[in-house]
């Protein structure tokens, strides 16, 4: 565990910030009223419930408001993201009409979730209300309205954006977004977009042609990045990064919340549907997520349906409790997925059949239970797996993590184990299985 300075410990999140402003003598770059707009934000952050940092905060904000580059390494569910806006609210000019911070992120889930935080810091508060206008956030994901945005970005341009790749580039190419007054850059996910061949091209060519890191603060975030010293490395060796980057690592022995119990049980193949039914029904989540793997491209030729629908409808038929069963999966349209999480964050109890597309920053706090139908294929996609579920910072509440395996998977889990330092406790099949 990263040490923890004293004084900021228990300090209001906006007195934590505040701190961070004086102990490292924050600027604003562009000398236009950051600092009044800060003032106004970090007690936006308190109204809406964030009142006491948590270990990663606590950490990365004095080196945010220094001004440097950082990689926040920390936990799934620690609060990288509150940590990263808290800096863009307190450099940008709300009054100025140009992009000053950009958001990177893998999927246009995650982009929703982050937008809709931002939005949030960003609603006036209630004293202010005819003071000023508030900044606007631009959600640019995949599967969105292009046109709109154009339009939008033509007419004013949004002063923070939430981007995937893909959509932000095709409207870099078009010069319909510019990134001169772009003050702060976050890549969230990172080890996800560098390991995606996808999208790893445009995000160098981001890091390096679109923009400059001399002319901006540059922040990359994960719960996961492997051989963090070899990126560090690479961070200053091409320019993705100044080269007094702060790489700010918390629980670096403990990379998945503690109140995680992880579980597994064995079963042959022909039973993990069974074995899946008597674990729900002995747990009785309220909500939880059931992984399941990517259909194989073999599977799909031979015309099989996708082993997300198949479950589903087992669940549908065979699952007496009353949670509702949805599905989010990467090949269904955005609209559906869309429809899917919507009714998540509105519902009252679900299980949500999903492959790793639910995986990388998700975050329902209200889940408590996680199912690998399917175990993942790496150490790292069962962290973020996992760490969909433990995201209340300050609260003990236990959550599980089960696995449904084959004998022969035993020792893949093992592997995984030993990788992540947890254990796993088995649980013996009950009689009906
Ligand atoms: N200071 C805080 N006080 C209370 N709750 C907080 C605080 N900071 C963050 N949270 C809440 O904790 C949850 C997890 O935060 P967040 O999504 O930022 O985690 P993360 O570190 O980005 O996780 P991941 O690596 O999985 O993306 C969210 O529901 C968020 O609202």
């Amino acid at each position: 565990m990263a040490s923890v300075t004293s004084a900021t410990q228990l300090l209001p999140v906006s007195q934590a910030a505040i701190k961070g402003h004086s102990q490292f003598s924050f600027t604003n770059r562009s000398g236009e009223g950051g600092r009044l707009d800060s003032a106004r934000n970090l007690p936006r952050a308190e109204e809406v419930g964030y009142v006491v940092p948590t270990e990663v905060q606590q950490q990365a904000l004095p080196v945010l408001f220094s001004g440097r580059d950082c990689i926040l390494h920390a936990q799934t569910g620690s609060g990288k993201t509150l940590a990263y806006l808290l800096l863009i609210f307190s450099v940008i000019n709300s009054q100025r009409s140009a992009v000053q911070a950009l958001i990177v992120v893998p999927t246009r889930e995650l982009g929703i979730q982050v937008t809709k935080v931002a939005r949030m810091l960003a609603a006036k508060p209630k004293e202010n209300e005819v003071e000023q206008k508030s900044c606007t956030v631009m959600a640019l994901l995949d599967g969105g309205m292009l046109r709109r945005h154009k339009s939008w970005l033509k007419a004013e341009p949004p002063t923070i954006v939430v981007a995937t790749i893909a959509s932000l580039c095709q409207m870099l190419e078009k010069h319909l977004f510019k990134l001169e007054s772009m003050q702060v850059l976050v890549i969230d996910e990172v080890d996800f977009m560098f390991n995606s061949s996808k999208q790893v091209g445009s995000v160098r060519k981001l890091l390096t042609s679109y923009s400059s890191c001399n002319s901006r603060q540059t922040v990359f975030a994960s719960a996961s990045i492997p051989q963090h010293n070899r990126f560090l490395y690479d961070c200053i060796q091409q320019k993705w990064s100044k080269r007094d980057v702060v790489h700010v690592h918390v629980n670096s022995i403990e990379p998945m919340p503690t109140c995680l119990q992880h579980r597994f049980m064995i079963c042959s193949k022909k039973q993990r549907h069974q074995t899946l039914l008597s674990s729900l029904q002995s747990d009785a989540p309220k909500s939880g997520i059931i992984f399941v793997g990517e259909q194989s491209e073999k599977s799909k030729k031979a015309g099989n349906a996708p082993p997300t629908i198949d479950l589903v409808d087992f669940l549908k038929t065979s699952y007496g409790g009353s949670s509702d069963i949805l599905l989010l999966e990467e090949d269904m349209n955005f609209n559906s997925r869309a429809a899917s999480l919507s009714e998540v964050r509105h519902g009252a109890g679900y299980l949500l059949v999903a492959t790793d597309i639910a995986a990388r920053g998700v975050d329902l706090p209200e889940i408590t239970h996680i199912y690998n139908f399917d175990l993942p294929r790496t150490a790292v996609d069962y962290l973020h797996r996992a760490g969909r579920t433990g995201r209340k910072p300050f609260s003990d509440e236990k959550c599980y993590v089960t696995n449904i395996i084959t004998p022969e998977e035993r020792f893949v889990l093992q592997r995984y184990e030993n990788e992540l330092m947890f254990n796993c406790e088995e649980l013996s099949l009950l009689s009906n299985v």
